[in-house]
């Protein structure tokens, strides 16, 4: 359903195209043909039930895993090809990816901040724990924080390089709703500041209805709908997301007419 005319804007105004990828596991398909285009500046969520397909197509927006078929680009370069040309520019958050516990967490960020060649690295840590409000803990063993904590150091790190382009996996998993709405603010910060372009994979429609002006939800590794939150309430006769989510999932996406969608 998804275009693949991915020459109907200029290429400079697109942060990521996927161009009819495919990811075979042991013959088994994870993701199949698909194709999508995401604006840069956009906040953009990629949704779907457990092994729809997100996380293989994160990998592969990250340049982790190789599509078996088709092409990646991320800020214009082919991932298969070029991806150290453009790593330095986006960056990654999940609660799922632990930092070395023994580790405190300034210097946790401030290897990161090497590994990524930030310039000021002092500097730029001492700006992340006080946006992020991480002072109370900075010397303490990233192994020792609570959850709500860990999302802060999370995204600090996340936030290091001032990438240009981030990819969320759950960004809010596991945090109270205090703290997930302060963790949101502080996304939606970022990215007035720096026009950043964003993609979270999440299961909180909340925060998806908050954050993002575009919603591409994924069925057995293929898109299924894919519009503004808004339309997608309005097409499946809905009040929230969370319902046009259990619609997906359960198979009313026939009802959706997706309209061409590369952005
Ligand atoms: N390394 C792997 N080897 C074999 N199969 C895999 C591998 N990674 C993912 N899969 C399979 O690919 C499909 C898509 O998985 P993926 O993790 O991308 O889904 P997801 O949408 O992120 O799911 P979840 O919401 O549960 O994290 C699933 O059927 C999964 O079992």
């Amino acid at each position: 359903m998804l275009s693949t005319d991915v020459g109907a804007a200029p290429a400079h105004s697109k942060a990521i195209v996927l161009s009819d990828v495919t990811k075979l596991y042991k013959g088994k398909a994870a993701v199949s043909h698909l194709s999508f285009s995401i604006a840069q500046g956009s906040v953009t969520a990629l949704l779907g039930g457990n092994g729809a397909g997100k996380t293989t197509t994160i990998g592969m927006i990250m340049g982790l895993i190789l599509p078996t078929a088709g092409t990646v680009r991320v800020l214009g370069v082919d991932m298969a090809v070029d991806r150290h040309a453009v790593l330095g520019r986006m960056n990654f958050e999940s609660p799922y990816v632990d930092m070395p516990h023994r580790l405190t967490v300034r210097q946790n960020l401030t290897i990161f901040a090497k590994l990524y060649g930030v310039a000021r690295v002092k500097n730029r840590v001492a700006e992340l724990a006080e946006d992020l409000a991480l002072g109370d803990f900075l010397d303490r063993p990233s192994g020792q924080l609570s959850a709500g904590q860990k999302t802060r150091v999370a995204l600090a790190k996340a936030l290091i390089n001032e990438p240009e382009l981030l990819l969320l996996d759950e960004p809010t998993a596991s945090l109270d709703p205090d703290t997930a709405d302060w963790i949101r603010a502080r996304l939606e910060t970022y990215r007035r500041r720096l026009g950043a372009t964003i993609l979270l994979a999440s299961h909180n429609m909340a925060e998806v209805e908050r954050l993002c002006d575009r919603v591409i939800f994924m069925n057995a590794g293929s898109v299924v709908a894919d519009d503004t939150p808004q339309a997608l309430l309005a097409r499946f006769g809905r009040d929230d997301l969370e319902d046009v989510f259990l619609d997906v999932i359960r198979g009313q996406a026939a009802r959706s007419v997706p309209k061409e969608s590369v952005r």
